[in-house]
């Protein structure tokens, strides 16, 4: 068959993200080197075909999470394609039980079964995911609504720890396409297909169906790419005002504490994000924009208030011109 253009255009772009440090790239022995985690859907499928298309010995995990009735079979079709295209295959079912909403819930189950399968048998390979340029445009919708910052709406990175999104510059019409030209039947996820006016569904799924698409509209075929090039951007800027941060915690470190006149001098985006960091290095979990005004009032707006407590149990306190962040003893 001959090579279509979005054929070329997915295997190229898997190429490219392994190239950068040559993981996935050997081909010899028996051992799969690369991890792909695929759903059955569009994209992942697309990205599995692309994956065995380069010739690179890829194991393909399908997370059952066994949230709809019939789960079992659709992740058994998927590994089923994956083994049909030349890939190893397996199914691993997973108990969705993490707080913190259904789709979260499941992302994180799924995640932590991605990491175990890639640890017992692809040890040191990456997990590539099917997020498309697409997703990326919808991820940074859904963050500019929530009004985050700049880490947030620098959307889902190429690479990080293990994880690899080589389709992040593709449209979801090509991976579609590149099924379709490789005769390959996704799996259409019901949970993704939200009517126009589907309050109830899934944030996400809303924004597909309804939000994107009038934006498309209303401001140009441009949008979603735009979307994509903004978090590209702001991923950017994100990390050079982390490294500033970093400079900025360390400078201000002390074995009483941080050294509130330091850190006050800060620019706020600065100084909010090294405080971020201090609280995560006395344990603190996820901080809301309240936790970190709160933090923030202590060094800034100073007039002698309590401590903020902070996810964790972690106590942050001014004293002596030092903000001391206290990290609870274990029981
Ligand atoms: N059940 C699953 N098993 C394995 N990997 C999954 C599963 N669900 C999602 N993934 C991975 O996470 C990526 C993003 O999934 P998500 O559900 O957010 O997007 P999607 O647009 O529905 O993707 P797809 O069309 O590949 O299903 C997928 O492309 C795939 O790589």
């Amino acid at each position: 068959m001959l090579p279509t253009p979005d054929v070329v255009a997915g295997r190229r772009a898997v190429r490219a993200v392994l190239a950068v440090e040559g993981d996935g790239a050997e081909t010899e022995g028996a051992r799969p080197r690369l991890v792909v985690a695929c759903s059955g859907g569009a994209d992942s499928l697309a990205l599995a075909a692309c994956v065995a298309l380069e010739g690179l010995r890829g194991l393909a995990v399908v997370v059952d999470h066994g949230l709809q009735p019939g789960s079992a079979d659709v992740a058994q079709r998927a590994a089923d394609q994956c083994r049909g295209l030349g890939l190893d295959a397996v199914v691993v079912p997973v108990v969705v039980t993490a707080s913190g909403g259904p789709e979260a819930a499941a992302r994180s189950a799924r995640y932590a079964a991605l990491e175990g399968v890639r640890a017992e048998r692809v040890p040191g390979g990456p997990i590539l995911l099917g997020h498309t340029l697409d997703d990326q445009a919808e991820t940074v919708l859904l963050a500019l609504a929530r009004g985050s910052g700049a880490r947030a709406l620098a959307g889902m990175p190429a690479a990080r720890g293990s994880l690899r999104r080589p389709f992040l510059g593709l449209r979801r019409a090509q991976t579609e396409q590149i099924c379709a030209d490789l005769g390959l039947t996704p799996w259409q996820d019901p949970t993704n297909a939200a009517p126009a006016d589907g309050a109830g569904w899934p944030l996400r799924s809303q924004v597909r169906a309804s939000v994107l698409p009038e934006l498309v509209r209303v401001l140009g075929p441009g949008v979603p790419a735009a979307l994509a090039r903004t978090a590209v951007l702001l991923r950017d800027d994100d990390a050079a005002l982390e490294e500033i941060a970093d400079e900025l915690r360390a400078r201000a470190a002390g074995a009483e504490g941080l050294d509130v006149a330091l850190l006050a001098e800060a620019p706020p985006a600065v100084r909010r994000r090294a405080l971020r960091a201090a609280a995560a290095a006395a344990g603190a979990g996820a901080l809301t924009q309240v936790h970190l005004a709160q933090l923030d009032a202590l060094v800034v707006a100073w007039h002698g208030q309590g401590p903020a407590h902070l996810p964790g149990g972690v106590r942050a306190q001014r004293t002596c011109g030092r903000l001391v962040l206290h990290t609870p003893t274990p029981a």
